[in-house]
């Protein structure tokens, strides 16, 4: 793509500097970003950075050095070989030469060995996601540690090494790079150029063909699966008995979903709770979140809990629930349509890095824009939490109901009672926790697209309820010692998850954090380091670990008659499992080598010694 009144165009093959070093590589431009005056960079090894004009040339005038044609190494298998890329910048350049696409500059090799230093400015780095607004300036420093290194006097002159020394910053594109500030002297030197978006080219989900086959199969699975999940025999092998399809859509239904649409929509803009700082755009701003999820959930609760006082029936939930999610599936297709329609006039700063190949169905799938956003109100914020999560909620209450009004019962079942248990303590930890989510990869990666209003609007409420639904019509007894099993397996699920995204949360606030000083980390090339101890050293993903363990917890309630209350299990082992291979690539692409040091360092992506 044409990049106007750059030197470089994507796609051009140049030479850039590895950074902290004299050397240059082979990479391939990717794009440009104006306002930062950053190309965004890959080397062979899959390592993308961004590096300033000034530290690349074009291909002509560099010639490879002897030894490079004997031996081919990347610049960052020749790190992986020793050290890490942070320790790497320590060598010399005489040990460094031998690498087959690194070539030297003849001035670079007379400069004294700190002058082969580029001006180094450090990677910017996360952002606080549970703690946002008070430490920006605290974190750029503090993110250097390298806590490897268990001497705190050599730990300290790494630290600086790094932070004199790097000039990398991360992609933009990784959601929590704040752009770095230029000198006024760099910007005088450097052209303006119009804004690009990177143009997506590797498609996920099998490309056009996959996406179109998952947004016709996935409203029609839900359907399904609440058919079969109502029916006595609830086996999937067995044909269910479909409901006429012109009951299937009720004006008055939809009218209430979108009355509740627009009742957590006048929840979220009320000026309470604390504003704080999410994501950083990529024009260098950050944008605001108002975190009042709490205030809301006491408010919806006591709004039902009135309007069921005034006589209002919650079982119309259950008597009208394929009414209620055929309504919520049209709402959901709405208001993707218009996203997509807005996203064609979003400035190309504004649009997802995998949202936008050019392909209408695919970007309508996938979300073009990354924060579509009407004034302050953040609609993929707000869709992600509350519609959704607390329409499950709202959903799992009105079936314990149902299940009392149809078996004569003064209370719900011990079954029920604990699925319900589960969701509400599930859910309620997100919201307590409501910041973290503004660094989890849907907030800072994802486009808002279809797939997830329909997840957040459709399948979240209406498959995260299925236990509880079939639990109406197929009750299960339980003893004393299953509850007891069935809850110590939910409370060791949670711990770990719990633990894990605390951990991490916390350590990527302040990742000197006195409280993680015991965990050992790995630093990478962008400045940030990883955890390689404790849960985080015990398998990749310990947070889905968790969310997996607690999955079967809420699934044994349902007994062991059918498969379809397991159905909640099935989907989030397909994807976090689909999730951590998308995860892998990302850090792979970020850190280069450093991440395949990790993958050694720690085995097992979720299951400890199985997966
Ligand atoms: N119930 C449901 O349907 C779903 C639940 N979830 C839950 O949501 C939560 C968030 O999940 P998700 O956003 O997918 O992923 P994570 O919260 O696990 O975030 C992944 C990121 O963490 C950072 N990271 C990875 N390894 C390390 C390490 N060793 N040390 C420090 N940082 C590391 C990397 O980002 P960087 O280095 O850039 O900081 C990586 O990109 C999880 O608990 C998951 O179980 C998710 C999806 C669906
Ligand atoms: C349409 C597809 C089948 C995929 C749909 C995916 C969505 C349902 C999920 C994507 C990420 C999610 C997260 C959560 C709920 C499910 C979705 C929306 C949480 C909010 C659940 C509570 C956790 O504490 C945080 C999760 C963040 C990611």
């Amino acid at each position: 793509m044409r990049m106007p009144g750059t030197r470089f165009q994507s796609g051009d093959m140049v030479m850039g500097r590895w950074p902290g070093s004299s050397l240059f590589y082979e990479v391939k431009v990717l794009s440009y970003d104006a306002k930062i005056q950053l190309y965004t960079v890959i080397y062979k090894d899959g390592t993308e950075l961004e590096l300033r004009e000034v530290d690349m040339k074009s291909p002509t005038g560099f010639k490879p050095s002897h030894r490079s044609r004997s031996r081919s190494r990347s610049p960052s298998r020749r790190r992986s070989r020793s050290r890490s890329p942070a320790r790497t910048t320590r060598r010399s350049s005489s040990r460094t030469t031998s690498g087959t696409f690194a070539t030297e500059t003849s001035a670079a090799r007379k400069e004294p060995k700190m002058k082969e230093v580029l001006e180094i400015r450090l990677s910017p780095v996360a952002r606080p996601v549970e703690n946002n607004g008070h430490n920006k300036h605290e974190n750029k420093k503090n993110d250097t540690a390298d806590k490897v290194n268990e001497n705190p006097a050599e730990a300290e002159q790494e630290k600086k090494i790094l932070e004199s020394r790097y000039n990398l910053r991360r992609r933009k594109d990784d959601g929590d790079a704040k752009p770095a500030e230029q000198t006024e002297e760099k910007e005088a030197e450097q052209k303006p150029a119009a804004a690009t978006a990177p143009i997506t080219t590797e498609l996920e989900f099998g490309g056009r063909l996959g996406v179109s086959c998952m947004m016709l199969f996935l409203p029609v699975a839900v359907l399904g699966l609440m058919v079969v999940c109502s029916q006595e025999d609830a086996s999937l092998m067995s044909p269910p008995s479909l409901p006429a399809l012109d009951s299937l859509l009720d004006p008055h239904v939809f009218g209430m979903v979108v009355l509740w649409f627009l009742f957590q929509a006048l929840l979220y803009v009320l000026p309470v709770g604390k504003v704080v700082e999410g994501i950083p755009l990529k024009n260098g701003e950050w944008l605001k979140y108002r975190m009042n999820i709490l205030h809301a959930f006491v408010l919806t609760v006591a709004t039902l809990g009135a309007a069921v006082h005034q006589g209002m029936d919650l079982s119309y939930i259950h008597s009208h629930f394929l009414q209620l999610a055929v309504s919520s599936l049209l709402f959901s297709v709405l208001l993707s349509v218009y996203l997509y329609v807005r996203s064609r006039w979003a400035p190309q700063d504004q649009l997802a890095p995998r949202g936008n190949s050019g392909s209408v169905i695919y970007d309508f799938f996938m979300g073009s824009e990354l924060n579509p956003r009407i004034k302050g109100f953040d609609l993929k914020y707000f869709c992600e939490l509350r519609p959704g999560l607390m329409g499950w909620l709202v959903i799992n209450a009105a079936m314990a109901l149902a299940e009392m009004k149809l078996h004569n019962l003064d209370y719900p079942s011990p079954a029920m009672i604990l699925v319900n248990c589960f969701h509400l303590f599930y859910v309620l930890d997100a919201y307590w926790h409501e910041e973290a989510v503004l660094g989890y990869m849907d907030t800072t990666h994802a486009g808002f697209g279809f797939m997830l209003v329909f997840g957040d609007l459709m399948w979240v409420p209406f498959t995260f309820s299925l236990q509880s639904y079939y639990l109406v019509h197929h009750p299960n007894h339980l003893s004393l010692p299953c509850i007891v099993g069935i809850v110590t397996l939910n409370v060791i699920g949670f711990c770990i998850f719990r633990k894990a995204n605390s951990q991490k949360n916390a350590f990527r606030r302040n990742p000197s954090d006195p409280t993680l000083s015991h965990l050992k980390t790995i630093p990478t090339a962008t400045g940030k380091t990883l955890l390689v101890s404790g849960l985080w050293g015990l398998v990749r993903h310990p947070n889905y670990l968790g969310d997996l363990i607690m999955a079967l917890a809420w699934s044994l309630p349902c007994g062991f008659t059918h498969i379809l209350p397991y159905f909640y299990v099935i989907y989030l082992t397909t994807l976090l499992v689909h999730r951590e291979a998308r995860d892998e690539a990302q850090c792979r692409r970020k850190y280069g080598s450093v991440w395949d040091d990790y993958c050694r360092e720690v085995r097992y992506r979720i299951i400890p010694r199985v997966y």
